[in-house]
């Protein structure tokens, strides 16, 4: 199934840089892992904000949410999930 989901990014400034910088590279190894295993079909940043929109390829809503809340960044994201069927209209299978 896929998902989009908006993940808001807010660290506070009270976590010490080292960490907030530990964090951040532990983050991207792991999404550039989902990326390449094919869970994490897209990731775009939004212009202007610490926040993005993803495409999410999992099993259903307990993978999506084992994933999610598996991100190192998860306890300083504020995420929302879009649960995604295919259009009609749509030319492309996905
Ligand atoms: O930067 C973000 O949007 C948060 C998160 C998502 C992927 C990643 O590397 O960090």
């Amino acid at each position: 199934m896929l998902y989009m989901v908006h993940m808001q990014v807010n660290i506070p400034a009270t976590l010490p840089r080292s960490e907030a910088d530990r964090l951040k590279a532990e983050e991207k190894a792991y999404a550039q892992k989902l990326q390449q295993d094919g869970t994490w079909r897209h990731l775009w940043r939004i212009a202007g904000q610490y926040a993005n929109y993803s495409v999410f390829d999992v099993a259903g809503n307990d993978a999506l949410h084992e994933v999610l809340s598996s991100l190192p960044l998860y306890p300083y994201m504020a995420i929302s999930v879009t649960p995604l069927a295919q259009h009609p209209s749509a030319i492309a299978a996905n």
